[in-house]
């Protein structure tokens, strides 16, 4: 970081906020370094608390201790959780969370077996939002040409994380552990695509997610828009009918009201699948894969801002 401000700053100037990630005193934040373990925690909390639960009593393995995996077992020790530092693999897995502290650490053979164990993930883009967080806090220090001290990196990356823990749609984090077919037809019936929220599923409901779900979800002005979860990515093929808007017809609808953001979703397509998902119809459609697991990023950034 330091030499990319470097070269930068040779050509343009001084620029500190060109990059981040740097060095405190070459225009980096202070508290960066306990920041992703921090976020990593808040999340974690959050997550608990939809099932009741605190991270207080519990028992954690954590399975890498460079600084996310050190900084998170230090806090959840000083919160009163047992850490087992193991390293498992999905096989071996018994417990009922996962956390995502690092970068993409599911891969797709391990997803499929945490999915069939119903073992519930929390995903990287939101847990691990910390470190990212405190970039953005280090370009504002940087353009404000005013240095925060750590109790105010602290407190704002605690204020973040608790905006966006209320913003989580935790049926999409569940949806994680499905197979999610999705078709977006928002135009079909209104001809207004975006900006689309998903509604959450009560508390009592997605607790029970053995069954296949759909969510209705739509854009706050019309509600119209749909989203189809599925456990079983070929179930609608099992309709005989190649679109999926259809088929959910045939199915019970959950009836949500309360609108939040979307931060995101994994997809798990299957080539034969593709014939219902048409991503030119898609607001994620510039997302569209046909093999991949992936996240939606679009969204988190109005989530931090
Ligand atoms: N440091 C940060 O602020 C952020 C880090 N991340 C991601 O979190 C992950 C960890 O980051 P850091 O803690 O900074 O890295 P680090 O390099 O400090 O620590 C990584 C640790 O994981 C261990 N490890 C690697 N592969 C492993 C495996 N298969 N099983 C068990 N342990 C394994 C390594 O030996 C090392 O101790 C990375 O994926 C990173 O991209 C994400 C957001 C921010
Ligand atoms: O420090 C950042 O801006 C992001 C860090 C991050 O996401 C990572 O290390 O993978």
């Amino acid at each position: 970081m330091a030499w990319i401000l470097d070269e930068y700053s040779k050509f343009h100037g001084h620029s500190p906020a060109v990059v981040t990630g740097k060095l405190i005193d070459l225009g980096g934040s202070l508290g960066r370094e306990a920041a992703t373990g921090c976020g990593v925690v808040y999340a974690t909390e959050a997550l608990l608390a939809e099932y009741w639960k605190a991270v207080k009593g519990l028992t954690s393995v954590i399975q890498g201790f460079g600084n996310v995996g050190s900084w998170v077992a230090r806090l959840i020790h000083e919160r009163g959780c047992k850490v087992i530092a193991v390293r498992e693999n999905a096989e071996d897995v018994k417990e009922k969370f996962i956390i995502e502290a690092a970068n993409h650490p599911t891969d797709p053979e391990a997803d499929e077996i945490l999915s069939k164990k119903g073992v519930i993930m929390m995903p990287d883009i939101y847990a691990n939002a910390g470190g990212v967080t405190i970039s953005y806090f280090e370009w504002v220090q940087n353009i404000q040409g005013f240095m925060w001290d750590e109790d105010k990196v602290n407190k704002e990356l605690k204020r973040r994380a608790n905006k966006m823990n209320h913003k989580v749609i935790f049926p999409g984090i569940i949806a994680l552990n499905l197979h999610v077919i999705h078709e977006f037809g928002g135009n079909q019936d209104t001809g207004d695509e975006q900006p689309m929220y998903i509604v959450r599923i009560d508390r009592q409901r997605w607790l029970h997610l053995h069954e296949p779900i759909k969510i209705n979800i739509g854009n706050h002005k019309t509600g119209r828009a749909t989203v189809c979860v599925f456990k079983d990515p070929l179930e609608i093929a099992s309709d005989g009918n190649s679109r999926p808007r259809s088929a959910m017809k045939k199915r019970h609808l959950l009836q949500l009201k309360q609108p939040a953001t979307i931060i995101g979703l994994r997809y798990s397509f299957q080539q034969r699948r593709q014939e219902t998902y048409d991503p030119g119809n898609s607001v994620f459609g510039f997302v569209g894969h046909r093999f991949c697991h992936f996240f939606l990023v679009c969204l988190v950034f109005s989530v931090l801002a």
